[in-house]
């Protein structure tokens, strides 16, 4: 196994993570100056990529390339990036590459009951909330959640939120994700939250995670590494590793 991003916050607990597990092996931690092709070197046969969003997609490419299955919990992809990894692995139907934006179970399961009360809703919004030394905005669960929440909206004929107000300063009703409102909050303190906020006349449904340490990831991503071997092909979000597609 490999990691890279491995001096940094998520790369650095599935370093020790790793070295916890009896049926894992670490034979290379990568960070920003090293040369990727230290990871086929090693003999690794998944790399996990918590780097950047402005490199992760390059990453992949590489390790695809290298024979070498990926887990990527790298926030940043949008569908052009993630389309130009499966006609990759068009050529290479022998590497999996599964690309998550949260390997919380909390995560994932808020994800899927958002997506399950979506539709017996008027009005849907989204407030992420993560520490202020994250680079994006907003987060990649806020923006899977978005979706899969406007899909169950869009399947069951439910109209966007009714929404009367005009902003009188841009953002102040945070940015549209396929007709959701999502709102970005950085604070000190705080790890990665996210609260999905479900209203009808006289009630309110409030779905929230926190992830309070990193290490809530790491079953989730210990998970990925163990089956991307057997999942040729690009799967997007660990819903389809806990039967909760
Ligand atoms: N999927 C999830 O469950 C999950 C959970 C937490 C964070 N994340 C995401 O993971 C990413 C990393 O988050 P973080 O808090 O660990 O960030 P971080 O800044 O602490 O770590 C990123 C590391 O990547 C390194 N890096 C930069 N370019 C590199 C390169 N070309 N090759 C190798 N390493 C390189 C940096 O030097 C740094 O050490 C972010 O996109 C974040 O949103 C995802
Ligand atoms: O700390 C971060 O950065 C996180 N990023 C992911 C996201 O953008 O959704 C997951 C939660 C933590």
């Amino acid at each position: 196994m490999a990691v890279l991003g491995a001096a940094g916050r998520m790369g650095s607990t599935t370093v020790r993570a790793v070295e916890s597990a009896p049926d894992l092996e670490l034979v290379a931690a990568l960070d920003a100056s090293d040369d990727l092709a230290k990871v086929a070197a090693a003999g690794a046969q998944v790399a996990v990529d918590f780097t950047v969003p402005s490199v992760t997609e390059g990453n992949v490419h590489a390790l695809v390339d290298a024979g070498v299955h990926a887990v990527v919990g790298t926030t940043g992809w949008d569908d052009a990036a993630r389309a130009r990894v499966r006609d990759h692995l068009a050529d290479r139907p022998d590497v999996g590459v599964l690309i998550a934006p949260n390997f919380a179970l909390g995560a994932v399961l808020t994800m899927a009951f958002a997506a399950r009360a979506a539709r017996w809703f008027e009005s849907v919004e989204i407030v992420e909330l993560h520490h202020p030394d994250k680079v994006d905005a907003p987060s990649g669960t806020a923006l899977h959640t978005a979706h899969a929440v406007a899909r169950a909206r869009r399947a069951a004929g439910v109209e966007a939120s009714p929404d009367a107000t005009e902003q009188s300063l841009d953002g102040a009703r945070g940015a549209l994700v396929d007709d959701v409102r999502v709102h970005a909050v950085r604070l000190r303190g705080l790890t990665a939250h996210e609260e999905v906020l479900l209203g009808n006349p006289g009630e309110q449904l409030t779905i929230r995670h926190d992830s309070f340490d990193r290490v809530s990831f790491m079953p989730g991503v210990l998970l990925a590494v163990r089956q991307v071997g057997s999942r040729p092909g690009l799967t997007v979000g660990l819903e389809h590793l806990l039967d909760l597609a």
